[in-house]
């Protein structure tokens, strides 16, 4: 006979939110940034040491700080978490209660490692299952007690029973009774801890897990272990049977394809992570709203994941939630992300009651229930349209306190607005990122088939090819589907916000109070972070194209230069380069370049060339593609090795990319002549090196002649203002301009920077009576210096200059320069640098 719940007292409690901080691991890169203080307290230290005048003055920190239940350091172990935070409420279990456990994070942060742990620092799930026994064994009631187990996982929007060798797809249902259940899984009746742990660890290893470049053993899967209580109370209540759920979830951890590297089916599983982790999370945002306001629509049906937890998010159920993070400086981001979820999640609020069903339950006791249920529902719908009213009531027809609070929560929902679009357009970049790559491969796929056709029609290549191609078109069409989908939430994110602009006009329109102002200017504030946003994913996009181009040039000029590929690519083995996916692409490419009148002699590239070139001349052996890193002016070599991994970078704004030296801007040109002569030709001054290079004194680290070794420390000083300068200008062209037009500008800024970085240099020396000769003329002295060469041509004497011999500054650049009409550059101050540039932003 079935259980039914009796409608006994309810509980009203919020979820319990803990946060857990793993240590640093090998794979992190960089330093520690949070801090944990009374346990209770999480400190996310601004990551950025080296910030920029106007962020410093303006004491704009990234510094957070965040409150929760319980905060767990580095050197808390599974169960320290366990004892403080777990242990009373798996006691509710056996007397009747629901319980759920998850854990949520970015990828990497430690939720396996807590949920399932290790032999020395055994998991929640272990050491909850050991007290669900230990309590069975001390309980004196003589109670029978069964206790089930389940395991599943829902991979790419699929269940699977973790407790079969080879589970089919199973369905979710809704039961009027049980609530959402999963048909068909197996639930297996199990006597001791030992048992459901050999179970969990069959469980685990059929889980689906990856290398990933987060993280070694990646979750590829959301997995649920359900763990059923039954208790019937022989001696008391002979027909009484109470029931305990408990869930313990391991989430998959969220990502950005960027930083795991992964391509094909891997980022296929990232991108539905990603959609169930979202959907979780507007759950989450959903819940915490309903709680403030009463009345929030919360999208339970958008994925499996978030039906299977409905219960642990506002049902009956004692849930808790482990916030877990990673303690490197280059996680902020995703760290902040998941406090900030953590922190909305400690508003939700669960309803518990103990289920108690009787074995032979009567008729009457039926209809007692669906009389008290209906009740209960129309006490429902009553609150609700009152709360509907009130909140379409107008604020001049409110009271002074009600229209205080109606503005908060206007203001709140307007920040919530923004935040959603925010996470949207990133969900809708990634999407997008991700087709391009599978359009581009689709295309080389197309033109290997037909290839191949030629050779041997239909051969087994050929089928392989179009398996593959099916697999590609596939992704294309879900991501497409998936995209339009993201496009249709970021349209009604729009009326939203056409709404919330409405009401906050009407507001401002009807009265003259300040709280108004304070929600315009938060409004615009986060209004401009998105534009930045946007602003970034037009950069990154115009990045990629950059590189892309890049390699397809650097390639088609070495083919053209008479290697043929086998050639070229014992030249880059031989370097220690790795060169992927780029055969197809360019053999195709190749045709059409090689009569292209744009390459040749004169191709230009951008430093990521340039960063192969460097790798071939100096006989450094690196992995291809890489790029160097210019944007932290003191580093040290160490720091530069460490920062060469671009794809663990995040996050980096569009003005830091800019500054990198992948732009047109920073371009190195080669001939076909010193391409192959390298080094010789080089000090010849015929290679020319972009200003950027020139001005990075670690470039030529080797290369630095002894006179200038005193001046080293004021061309660093120098390179890193003339940045700085760049990134204040990027900062308020991204709130103003396009980004083509940025980039236009950057080429114009990147010249004069260097133009008044090498004055100010030269000017600088010459005061101080150092015999140090610099190539930008910026007065009559400098001019006298340049000279001619014996083929006539003449060459600035930069090569002997401070950065050593052979660093010729391109001729071009030398007139450019002398052609300038800047003010000479008589002081090296800080402010006539500002006011130099406030002019130029003018
Ligand atoms: N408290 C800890 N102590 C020591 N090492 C830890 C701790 N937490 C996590 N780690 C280590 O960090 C790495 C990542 O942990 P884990 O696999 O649990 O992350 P995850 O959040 O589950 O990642 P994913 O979402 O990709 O599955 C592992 O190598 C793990 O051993």
């Amino acid at each position: 006979m079935p259980s039914i719940r009796a409608p006994a007292a309810k509980k009203t409690t919020t979820l319990t939110v803990a946060v857990k901080c793993r240590p640093l691991t090998d794979r992190d890169r960089g330093r520690d940034i949070i801090r944990v203080h009374n346990d209770k307290e999480i400190l996310v230290l601004d990551p950025d040491l080296s910030k920029d005048y106007l962020d410093r003055i303006q004491n704009r920190t990234k510094e957070r700080r965040y409150n929760f239940d319980y905060a767990f350091g580095p050197t808390s172990t599974n169960l320290d978490v366990y004892k403080r935070s777990i242990h009373t409420t798996i006691a509710g279990l056996i007397q009747g209660l629901n319980a759920t456990i998850f854990a949520y994070g970015s990828t990497g942060s430690g939720k396996t490692y807590t949920m399932v742990g290790t032999k020395d620092d055994p998991g929640l799930m272990v050491l909850s299952l050991k007290t669900i026994f230990d309590l069975i064994k001390k309980d004196d009631s003589c109670d029978d007690f069964e206790v089930t187990c389940s395991y599943l996982e829902v991979y790419n929007e699929v269940i699977y029973d973790l407790l079969e060798k080879s589970s089919g797809h199973l369905e979710l249902r809704e039961d009027p009774e049980h609530g959402i259940t999963v048909a068909g899984l197996r639930s297996i009746k199990v006597n001791s801890a030992d048992k459901i742990l050999e179970l969990l660890n069959l469980g685990n290893s059929r889980r689906k897990t990856e290398s990933t470049e987060a993280n070694e053993t990646s979750s590829r899967s959301h997995a649920v272990l359900g763990i059923n209580v039954i208790r019937k109370q022989s001696k008391r209540y002979p027909n009484q049977v109470v029931r305990g759920k408990l869930s313990l979830v391991d989430l998959a951890g969220s990502e950005r394809a960027s930083e795991t590297n992964s391509g094909g089916q891997k980022l296929r599983d990232g991108a539905n992570i990603n959609r169930s982790l979202l959907a979780l999370a507007n759950c989450i945002n959903a819940l915490g709203k309903q709680q403030k306001k009463g009345l929030a629509y919360v999208p339970y049906r958008n994925s499996k994941l978030t039906r299977i937890l409905k219960d642990g998010l506002s049902g009956n159920s004692q849930t808790i939630m482990i916030a877990t993070i990673s303690p490197a400086d280059g996680q902020y981001h995703h760290t902040i992300n998941t406090l900030k979820y953590a922190n909305r999640a400690k508003e939700i609020r669960t309803h518990i009651q103990k289920n108690i069903g009787t074995i032979n339950t009567h008729v009457s006791d039926y209809q007692r229930m669906i009389d008290s249920l209906q009740n209960e529902v129309s006490r429902l719908r009553k609150e609700l349209s009152e709360k509907e009213s009130q909140l379409s009531a107008k604020p001049s027809e409110k009271a002074a306190d009600d229209e205080i609070s109606w503005l908060n929560s206007l203001s709140q929902e307007t920040s919530e607005n923004v935040q959603e679009r925010i996470n949207l357009q990133k969900a809708l970049f990634e999407i997008e990122e991700i087709n391009l790559r599978n359009r581009t491969e689709l295309q080389q796929l197309d033109d290997a088939i037909a290839k191949q056709q030629d050779i041997e029609k239909d051969g087994a290549v050929v089928q392989a090819l179009r398996v593959r191609r099916q697999v590609i078109l596939d992704n294309i069409r879900d991501n497409d589907e998936l995209g339009v989908h993201y496009k249709k939430e970021i349209e009604s994110n729009e009326k939203r916000r056409c709404q919330l602009q409405n009401m906050i006009e009407e507001a401002i329109s009807n009265n003259g109070n300040k709280t108004y102002l304070r929600i315009l200017s938060q409004y615009r504030l986060l209004g401009i972070a998105n534009t930045e946003l946007q602003f970034e994913m037009a950069m990154r996009d115009q990045v990629i194209n950059n590189q892309r181009e890049a390699f397809k040039n650097l390639w088609n000029l070495l083919v053209s230069l008479g290697l043929d590929e086998k050639q070229i690519m014992e030249l880059a083995a031989k370097q220690g380069m790795t060169i992927e996916n780029w055969t197809t692409t360019n053999q195709l490419g190749l045709v059409n370049r090689l009569s292209s009148p744009s390459l040749g002699c004169s191709s230009r590239y951008s430093l990521s060339s340039g960063c192969v070139y460097n790798q071939l001349h100096n006989g450094e052996s690196q992995s291809f593609p890489q790029r160097q890193e210019f944007s932290t002016p003191l580093f040290s070599t160490e720091n530069r090795k460490s920062s060469r991994a671009y794809y663990g970078e995040e996050h980096r704004s569009s003005y830091y990319y800019m500054a990198q030296d992948h732009s047109p801007a920073t371009c190195v040109n080669i001939t076909s002549q010193n391409w192959f002569s390298g080094g010789p030709n080089a000090q010849r001054g015929t290679i020319e090196r972009s200003p950027m290079e020139l001005c990075d004194p670690l470039i030529h680290r080797n290369e630095v002649s002894p006179c200038s070794r005193n001046s080293r420390q004021e061309e660093v000083f120098m390179y890193y203002y003339s940045y700085k300068y760049a990134h204040l200008y990027f900062r308020t062209c991204a709130m103003l301009l396009n980004p083509m037009y940025i980039l236009q500008h950057q080429i114009l800024l990147t010249f004069k920077s260097f133009r008044e970085c090498m004055g100010e240099f030269h000017s600088r020396n010459s005061h101080s009576g150092q015999q140090v000769r610099v190539g930008t003329p910026c007065n009559k002295d400098s001019e006298r210096r340049m000279e001619t060469t014996p083929d006539g041509s003449t060459h600035s004497p930069f090569r002997d200059g401070p950065f050593g011999q052979g660093t010729g500054i391109p001729n071009q650049v030398s007139a450019k320069s002398r052609s300038s009409n800047l003010p000479p550059q008589e002081t090296s101050s800080f402010d006539s640098r500002s006011s130099a540039l406030a002019q130029f932003i003018k």
